[in-house]
């Protein structure tokens, strides 16, 4: 239950949302305090982008509150650059400030693409394009960061690489993030707690008080992984944790 806190980076109270007769939100509650990262996973079509959206102030036609304080930034599925701007301009779009340059240098650095300011979208990898896309929200500054499967499209390789370069950046940035994922052991490795969605409505949430860093076959790991993978109808196949 997401009682309103002081504390709290962003709260979500009530939330409903239908497509024509479809309830897809029926009312969820959702508090994220500052410096947490909270999973969120459910079936396919559960709502999950559907609230990612609604807390990013993206759907005007949902109902209930949402109220948040301090700065967001958005990750999506897809990196979502600009092709005719170079990288660098492509970060540095609708940043306000006067250091922007520099600020823009500093984000690409911190994602290792240093040297590919000038580059074109066309010229990245799909794991670079998805690096930009965080340095781009990185840029922002921001104390919450929503993330769609912000890694969902990348090779297993890129992926992992991904999430041990979201961890480093969280532990150097302190922001708090809502990641939206299908990935159980992504959600184990990175966040502090999960939360399911199901029917509208958060179904279950469960801490995850492991330390990191995290690997898949630390102590405690394998039991929280069942027993989501149980709570989401996945059977856990046998070469699994
Ligand atoms: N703009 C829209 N118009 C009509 N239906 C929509 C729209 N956006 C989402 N939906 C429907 O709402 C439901 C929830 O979609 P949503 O994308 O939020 O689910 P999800 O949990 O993120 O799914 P997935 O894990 O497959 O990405 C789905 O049935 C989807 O078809």
């Amino acid at each position: 239950m997401a009682t309103r806190l002081d504390s709290d980076l962003i709260t979500g109270r009530g939330i409903r949302r239908a497509f024509g007769d479809t309830v897809v939100l029926a009312g969820v509650d959702i508090a994220i305090r500052p410096g947490e990262v909270v999973a969120l996973l459910g079936g396919s079509g559960s709502g999950k982008s559907t609230l990612l959206r609604v807390l990013a102030g993206l759907d005007d036609d949902a109902a209930g509150e949402v109220t948040g304080r301090g700065r967001t930034a958005v990750v999506f599925q897809e990196h979502r650059l600009l092709p005719w701007k170079r990288v660098a301009a492509n970060v540095a779009l609708g940043v306000p400030g006067t250091d922007v340059s520099a600020r823009v240098a500093r984000a690409l650095a911190e994602v290792g693409l240093a040297e590919r300011g000038a580059a074109w979208p066309a010229e990245l990898s799909g794991g670079q394009a998805q690096r930009v896309a965080v340095a781009r929200a990185l840029v922002r500054e921001p104390d919450l960061l929503l993330l769609d499967e912000p890694f969902g499209a990348l090779d297993a390789l890129t992926r992992l690489k991904m999430q041990a370069l979201f961890n480093r950046l969280r532990a150097e940035h302190r922001f708090a993030a809502l990641l939206v994922t299908h990935d159980v052991d992504e959600a184990l490795l990175l966040a502090d707690r999960v939360l399911i969605l199901e029917d509208g409505l958060i179904a279950q949430e469960s801490p995850v008080a492991l330390p990191h860093p995290r690997a898949p076959d630390d102590p405690g790991f394998g039991g929280l992984r069942r027993a989501l993978l149980a709570r989401l109808g996945v059977p856990a196949s046998p070469d699994q944790h």
